[in-house]
């Protein structure tokens, strides 16, 4: 069995990597008594700020970025004169000069457009630095505030996780930022240079252009806000499911372990409705981005083309008219495009990060985010299992398990029978197969060949622990105690109680002193006390185990060398508390001392496996023998 202590903790940390968690912020910031700053309010403003405290790089961007409007300019202007006065005029080479003098302008304009770049990381890094220095500042600072903080959370805040994951969110705004500097920019100095290129070529152009533009970009600028509230949402509904899953993946075997797959599946599929609800909503003010789009850049193309007899009527010539939708379909639909996609997009990304930011929680990654609780499973009230008289408690026939369909068996057609009050050791050889059978017995293996059976009903593995099925026949405690982060209480009453009603403190109290555990029960300081899995011995993991097994309402008990981590008379104190309460006991034999005082031993050897009593197999089993000797000097056996 795999290591499962501190599982639940370790699950508890860092959800979705880049994608990070608002709702965690928030239920923190409530917890801690402080109210969150509404993520959407204020980055604009402080954004704006950033950049207002930089003019120098600003006044450089702007005289870059002219080089863009001039390179729209001469798009449209040189078609038009090479169309007017060149290749309509008769004068070809005139119209070639004016095609040389546009391409001049690209190329004019693309170096213009690399200075532009450089320009934007001078904007962007220093937002980048600011960010980053916030955040590893407060990530230090909680660091510090962490160190005493008891268990994971002290563990965990002071971890480098958490800082790395918000500047992995600083990269994300600092990327957004950039594109929106990019695609604002280049729209502003677009526009300028199609709107001058059409005055040039025609004023009468402009009467046509700018209308149904305007109307356009007004219906972008009014939708704007509720649009990125909209993606904002989405977004956020998107990190929190990523945030649930990666969670949930990583506690699957808590999870499984305390039934809770029910609460989480119910998790779960709040944040998927969750997500679909907002991206439902999302689409549905998409359509006014479409409308903008619509309206700003398609519509006018399709004006000219509508109104293109009347404006020849009036004085436009076929080579401005040319120019014309030349500027509206290579220059001013695309950057349109941009910039409604980008702000719509990038901006609402910018704003839920720097929001997040600027709540500034290195703690919200979950460090000291509260455990979910385990859910506790259903206590039997009525030894269903038990089957009646005289039905033995366990019962393999003609048993045969291989852990794959080219793996040779580990056990090959094992008959065994533990009546209902017997007391089985299991002995063997590393590797025989002692915990395959344990599994097998648990139902949490199933036979490749045979039959298994439990008080009489056939042993099936369940996809959840079920009180009238196998958890309530049988309790197994595995090599590797499971103990979780949590109270003393949760850790006990997670394999037995039911979740509307919990077992009386006397009756867990007594498990402990049970099993011998009760110097540890105090030492933790009681019930409430809050267990870090990591601070315990293996030995007292186990005694916690052999407690919560203890309170098990199931007949059958599997030991699986559950007792190897303590000493001797630790490990016959919790034994023999489980042959005082009744049932029948199997125990993987870690000593012989749990051999001898077994009714019977099976000695697990392949081929030559023996079932008998200590005497029998002294006398009938070598490996037996060996193993006796092994354990103990032959004067002590
Ligand atoms: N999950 C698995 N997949 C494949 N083979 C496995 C798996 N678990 C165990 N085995 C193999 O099955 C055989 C029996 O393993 P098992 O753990 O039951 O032995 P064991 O008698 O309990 O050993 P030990 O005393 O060392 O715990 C071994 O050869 C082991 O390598």
């Amino acid at each position: 069995m795999a290591e499962t202590t501190g599982a639940t903790g370790a699950a508890g940390t860092g959800a979705a990597e880049a994608r990070s968690e608002p709702g965690e912020a928030r239920a923190q910031a409530r917890a801690a008594g402080r109210h969150p700053a509404p993520a959407q309010r204020g980055p604009a403003r402080a954004g704006l700020r950033f950049l207002l405290r930089r003019p120098r790089v600003l006044v450089a961007l702007a005289g870059w970025s002219v080089l863009e409007a001039a390179h729209t300019f001469a798009l449209g202007f040189a078609l038009a004169r090479a169309l007017d006065d060149g290749f309509l005029a008769g004068r070809p080479a005139l119209g070639l000069a004016w095609l040389s003098a546009a391409a001049c302008g690209l190329l004019v304009g693309a170096w213009g457009t690399a200075r532009v770049y450089r320009q934007v990381a001078a904007l962007t890094e220093p937002l980048r630095d600011e960010l980053v220095r916030r955040v590893v500042g407060r990530g230090l600072y909680d660091a510090v505030a962490a160190v005493g903080v008891p268990g994971d959370a002290g563990q965990d805040a002071s971890g480098t996780g958490a800082v790395s994951r918000l500047t992995h969110q600083v990269e994300i705004a600092r990327d957004s930022f950039a594109g929106l500097v990019m695609v604002s920019r280049s729209f502003v100095f677009t526009l300028a240079g199609a709107v001058l290129g059409l005055f040039a070529l025609a004023p009468l152009l402009l009467v046509v252009v700018v209308p149904p533009l305007a109307a356009g970009l007004a219906v972008f600028a009014g939708t704007l806000r509720a649009l990125a509230r909209r993606q904002r949402d989405f977004l956020v509904a998107d990190e929190e499911l990523a945030r649930e899953l990666g969670t949930a993946v990583r506690a699957l075997r808590d999870v499984t372990a305390c039934g809770a797959q029910a609460a989480v599946r119910g998790s779960v599929e709040r944040r998927v409705t969750a997500e679909r609800r907002a991206a439902d909503a999302l689409a549905r003010w998409g359509v006014a981005r479409a409308l903008a789009l619509g309206l700003g850049g398609r519509l006018p193309v399709v004006l000219l083309l509508v109104l293109a007899p009347w404006l020849l009527r009036h004085g436009v010539s076929a080579g401005a008219l040319a120019g014309a939708l030349t500027y509206l379909t290579q220059a001013l639909l695309p950057a349109l495009q941009s910039l409604v996609h980008g702000l719509g997009g990038a901006g609402a990304r910018l704003a839920v990060v720097i929001g997040r930011l600027r709540e500034g929680a290195p703690r919200e990654c979950a460090a000291t985010a509260p455990m979910t609780p385990p859910l506790p499973l259903p206590r039997e009230t009525t030894a269903s299992g038990q089957g009646g008289p005289g039905v033995p408690a366990l019962e393999l026939r003609g048993v045969t398990f291989a852990y794959g369909p080219a793996a040779a068996p580990v056990l090959s057609g094992l008959d065994l029978t533990v009546p209902a009050d017997g007391r089985l050791a299991v002995v063997g050889p590393s590797g025989a197969g002692k915990s395959t059978l344990a599994l097998l017995a648990a139902g949490l293996l199933r036979p490749s060949a045979g039959e298994i059976r439990l008080y009489g009903a056939p042993v099936v593995p369940e996809q959840r622990p079920d009180p009238r099925g196998m958890a309530g026949r049988r309790v197994l405690i595995p090599q590797e105690s499971y103990v979780f982060t949590g109270t003393v209480r949760e850790n006990l009453c997670c394999d037995t109680a039911p979740p509307d009603s919990a077992l009386p403190d006397s009756a867990l109290l007594g498990a402990f002193e049970a099993v011998g555990a009760g110097a540890l029960l105090r030492r933790l300081g009681g019930l409430e006390a809050v267990v870090d899995p990591v601070a315990l011995s293996a030995g007292e993991r186990q005694q916690l185990a052999f407690a919560r097994a203890y309170l098990s309402p199931a007949p059958l008990a599997v030991l699986d060398e559950a007792g190897s981590r303590l000493d001797p008379a630790a490990e016959e104190l919790a034994e023999s508390a489980f042959a005082r309460r009744g049932g029948a006991l199997v125990v993987i034999a870690h000593r012989i001392s749990s051999a001898l005082r077994a009714d019977r031993v099976l000695v697990l050897d392949g081929p030559r496996t023996r079932c008998g009593t200590h005497a029998e197999l002294l006398e009938c089993s070598p490996l037996y023998r060996d193993l006796v000797a092994g354990w103990a000097p032959p004067s002590r056996v």
